[in-house]
């Protein structure tokens, strides 16, 4: 695949296959087009070239198998974890855990009934994270997922992946920390730096 935001091409000749439980680690320097890939496999960008194929789902299009936890948490600060996992459980379908039990997944079953508004950073994360949980889809695509955790947060989460992993799902993820994930594919992402070709230049 390629890929142009604004007036410039950010990368091109980006190719790679995922298959059920298989981790992909991108990397690359700031700017490269890290986030912008999750954003096309999200769905929330077009490919200047290039395709995905998503095979397998039945009836489920891409869309409808994958979680997206991008670098905003997308929580409504007014309600509480719990309230947001539960609009979450509702609006998603496919439901598997329960709120209070994805939360106690993450470490925040005490926090269950705090608006989110009072949390602090890495506890926001932890919610956002624990959306993962409250909706079965077997593609996640994670923006530097350990952003504001803690050490400890960040071995919850490991072993999380890890059990997605166990029952078939994918994640793809950014990251400049190693997730220290098992096998994990890796590709890098290197800004393009073509600038688009100037109009009546063909
Ligand atoms: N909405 C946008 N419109 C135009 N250009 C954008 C937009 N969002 C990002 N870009 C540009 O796309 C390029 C890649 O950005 P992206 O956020 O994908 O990088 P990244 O590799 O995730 O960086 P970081 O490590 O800093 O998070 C950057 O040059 C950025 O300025």
């Amino acid at each position: 695949m390629a890929c142009e935001r604004g007036e410039r091409r950010i990368f091109e000749g980006v190719t790679f296959s995922l298959e059920p439980g298989e981790a992909l680690v991108i990397t690359g320097r700031n700017g490269a087009g890290k986030s912008t890939l999750l954003e096309l496999l999200a769905g929330r960008l077009t490919p200047a070239a290039g395709q995905i194929l998503w095979e397998g789902a039945g009836e489920r299009t891409l869309t409808e198998c994958l979680h997206y936890v991008g670098h905003r948490d997308a929580l409504k600060s007014a309600l509480t974890a719990e309230e947001n996992l539960t609009f979450a459980r509702d609006f998603l379908g496919h439901p598997a855990m329960k709120p209070g039990e994805a939360l106690d997944a993450v470490g925040l079953a005490h926090a269950a009934r705090l608006p989110v508004a009072y949390l602090s950073a890495g506890q926001r994360r932890r919610v956002a994270l624990a959306r993962l949980l409250v909706a079965e889809r077997p593609l996640w695509l994670l923006d530097e997922p350990t952003s504001a955790l803690d050490t400890a947060s960040q071995e919850t989460l490991r072993l999380l992946l890890e059990r997605h992993r166990e029952v078939g799902g994918m994640i793809a993820a950014t990251t400049h920390s190693p997730l220290f994930l098992r096998d994990a594919k890796e590709i890098r992402i290197e800004r393009a730096r073509i600038p688009l070709p100037q109009r009546g230049e063909g």
